[in-house]
């Protein structure tokens, strides 16, 4: 069982100070109405303000407030009747102003600052009431039993006594409890003076009528003057305007009863009494009410356009969000001769992260960032989220070359700096591309693409930012070029497969051949895939071409094999977006059986950053792959991040040694030894070895002596069309006698 703690100093001071504001506050308001509207004994007023202010600190601070306002009432009272008179109708007014804090705090969903009509109902239609009835009981039973009231008396005061509570409840609580909320006020000079005549309006109205021609009596004033000006003001300023409108119309209606009879009691009857205490009460749920409903609805529309307009996930603004204001900021830019810098902002391994750590990291790390931006920015500046682990920025600024540099900077470094996501740190980077009005464009869409591509320059650059440049453009049409003359090239049947010999350096026998894709346009020439299959990557069109060159490569060695040739195993390269590619198993599965391609003899090459990018995701789709037959080759061995642990448990056939390495393997020391260790390296782990990118016949011998297994390169041959690939395959190389076969493609 937990040990109970004592308060702390702080505690007790604040309790204490809540306890002395509550009794001054209650005691100058109990005072005041006794002053303005004393009624019954001079004790029972027909408003009593008092109650509206036990009422807002028993439900702002609890017992704290209770206690405050059974102190401030003790301090009224026992001015006005003897002390265990006054100690009744203290413990009344706090037991009261408790069950009025109490209760809507244990009605849930409420709102205390009355902004929603259910609040204002379960505010107004059960707790004030009740807590109400409570004080004005206690009170008239105390001053029946003290022999201040004869019977007829005191029922006549408990109404007086329960509408007067109520009174000062509806008066002066929803003034308190929506001061937090003078932000819903209008701001605008129009507002301020339609404001202005509205008060004056009351105060002129009210005069006049109850003065002059056939004067009305307060309770008309109240129904036929203020009612609806405090309606208006319902309307046209929210629940806070609403609130000081009702307070206003009350002091306006007893200040001018004041000024005009000498007080509320002085000329008017029981009935008047009665009857000003109804309309006000009338007047204060009508204004409560409608302002509720207005802010509810001014709420939901708020609520609406919210969600229209901002990214549920971080809230800050979203894509069409920000083109709407990059839009108003352009034109705007124009108009005051300014310039606008636009930084396309992208997460860098965000996917790693995402598919690694889960959806769930991946959105706090999304959080986490949007954050960080906004916090760097200034308040003029604007920051949105344009999807994924995208965003961007808007700075406007007075015309300065690279004025968004030192931004840029800022942005990075905050984004840099690791944070903790349940229990683990991160760090995260980013790349930045700018471009700026108007001197990369006058539009947005413009403004948009030429950001978006100095981003991707800066991202394999590794730069951090970069800006627009006329080159970026340059290089994107090309690659625009690429990409539709791509898509074109399957249906127009541009494209083509050569296939490079792996010679097995122990029997000199061709023991695979890996395929390559080849992009022979009609007009002529050759594109190479260093040219397209980035752009094939960046646009998705590796996912078909993949497939195509599987099933090219399948086909011809089915067919090769119908021929009688005898064709050794077949590789393909899969790229990395074809690896994440969840249909990826589907596919070949489908390939394998419409070609009739035996799956033993169908191998696939893998890029080590590929591999390595995701292990576990990795592990389960190779293992599946090798499940179904076919051999996995890890590509470019060498180049990438390789942890050896998670080596030792992916399920592969061979490592590759990447060509930059046995480029130099005779003249640099470190190479040949980084070569070796990798031989070393996969025969420990069962694997078989291959170098790719062997040219010489003194590469070749370095090789063999070193213990690899599989040569491939161009001092066997370059990649060759079908025909002549095919010719090899019978061919046994003698050692020492290696050379390069003259390719007919190339
Ligand atoms: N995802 C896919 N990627 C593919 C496909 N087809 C090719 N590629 C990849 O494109 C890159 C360039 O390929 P390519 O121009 O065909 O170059 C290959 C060989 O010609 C070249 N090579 C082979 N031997 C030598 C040599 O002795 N010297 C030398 N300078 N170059 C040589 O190496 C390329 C094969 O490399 P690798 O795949 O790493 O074994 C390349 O990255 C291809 O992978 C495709 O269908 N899909």
């Amino acid at each position: 069982m937990p040990r109970p703690t004592l308060p702390r100093f702080h505690e007790i001071r604040r309790a204490a100070l809540i306890v002395g504001l509550a009794a001054l506050a209650y005691a100058l308001a109990g005072w005041a109405s006794l002053k303005i509207a004393g009624y019954v004994a001079g004790v029972v007023a027909a408003v009593w303000l008092a109650a509206g202010i036990g009422a807002v600190a028993s439900l702002r601070f609890g017992v704290a407030g209770v206690a405050g306002v059974l102190l401030g009432a003790l301090a009224v009272y026992s001015r006005v009747m003897p002390a265990e008179g006054a100690a009744f109708l203290s413990l009344g007014a706090a037991a009261g102003a408790a069950i009025t804090g109490y209760l809507p705090r244990h009605l849930p969903p409420f709102s205390a600052t009355l902004d929603y009509v259910s609040s204002v109902a379960k505010f107004t239609l059960v707790a004030a009431p009740l807590g109400c009835a409570v004080s004005a009981m206690a009170g008239v039973a105390s001053l029946h039993y003290l022999g201040i009231l004869d019977g007829d008396a005191a029922l006549r005061a408990l109404w007086v006594w329960w509408l007067g509570d109520l009174l000062g409840v509806y008066l002066i609580a929803p003034l308190l409890l929506t001061a937090s909320r003078w932000d819903l006020l209008p701001t605008h000079k129009a507002a301020r003076l339609e404001a202005l005549v509205l008060v004056l309006g009351m105060l002129l109205l009210t005069r006049v009528m109850m003065e002059y021609a056939e004067p009305l009596r307060p309770a008309e004033i109240v129904l036929f003057v203020l009612l609806p000006t405090v309606l208006w003001a319902a309307l046209r300023f929210s629940v806070t305007g609403a609130s000081v409108a009702i307070f206003l119309a009350a002091l306006i209606v007893l200040g001018v009863s004041l000024v005009s009879f000498g007080g509320l009691t002085a000329a008017t009857t029981a009935r008047d009494v009665f009857a000003l205490q109804v309309s006000m009460v009338t007047m204060a749920l009508g204004g409560l009410f409608v302002s509720a409903a207005l802010t509810e609805r001014r709420y939901s529309e708020m609520r609406l356009d919210m969600l229209a307009n901002h990214d549920p996930l971080t809230g800050l603004p979203n894509r069409s969000y920000f083109q709407d204001f990059l839009g108003h900021a352009l034109a705007r830019a124009q108009r005051e001769k300014l310039q606008v810098s636009l930084l396309f902002i992208d997460l860098d391994r965000f996917k790693h992260i995402n598919d690694s750590q889960g959806h769930e990291v991946g959105d706090q790390v999304l959080r986490v960032v949007a954050g960080r931006l906004d916090e760097q920015l200034r308040a003029d500046d604007f920051v949105a989220r344009l999807g994924g682990d995208e965003f961007a920025v808007v700075l406007m600024h007075p015309t300065t070359s690279r004025a968004a540099s030192r931004v840029a900077r800022k942005l990075l470094k905050a984004v840099g700096e690791s944070f903790k996501v349940a229990q683990r740190r991160y760090a995260i980077g980013a790349s930045i591309g700018i471009s700026v009005y108007p001197d990369d464009g006058t539009d947005a869409n413009t403004l948009l693409r030429q950001a978006d591509l100095a981003m991707y320059q800066a991202k394999q650059r590794r730069s951090g930012f970069e800006y627009f440049s006329d080159e970026l453009n340059t290089v994107a049409q090309q690659q625009m070029t690429l990409e539709s003359g791509l898509r074109q090239a399957f249906e127009r049947k541009e494209l083509a497969l050569a296939y490079q010999p792996k010679v097995d350096l122990a029997s000199g026998r061709v023991v695979g051949l890996e395929a390559l894709a080849r992009w022979l346009p009609r007009s002529g020439g050759i594109i190479w895939p260093d040219q397209f299959v980035p752009v094939a990557e960046e646009t998705g069109l590796i996912v078909p071409l993949g497939r195509w060159v599987l099933r090219a490569a399948c086909e011809q060695w089915i067919a090769w094999r119908d021929a009688g040739l005898n064709p050794p195993p077949v590789a393909v390269n899969l790229s990395p977006r074809q690896f994440t590619d969840a249909r990826l198993i589907e596919d070949i599965e489908a390939i394998l059986q419409e070609t009739g391609m035996d799956a033993g003899q169908l191998q696939l090459e893998v890029t080590e950053s590929a591999a390595m990018e995701n292990p576990a995701r990795t592990f389960d789709m190779l293992d599946a792959l090798r499940q179904r037959g076919l051999h996995i080759y890890i590509d470019d061995f060498g180049t990438g991040h390789s942890n050896l642990g998670q080596l030792k448990r992916m399920p592969i056939d061979a490592l590759k040694i990447d060509k930059s390495f046995v480029n130099d393997v005779l003249r640099d020391g470190d190479d040949a030894e980084i070569v070796n260790a990798i031989i070393r390296l996969a025969h420990a782990l069962n694997l078989r070895v291959v170098a790719e990118g062997v040219e010489t016949q003194e590469q070749a011998a370095f090789l063999k002596q070193g213990g690899c297994d599989e040569i491939q390169g161009y001092v066997i041959a370059k990649p060759l069309p079908p025909d002549q690939a095919s010719a090899l395959f019978a061919r046994q190389f003698a050692p020492g006698e290696l050379e390069g076969v003259p390719p007919e493609l190339e």
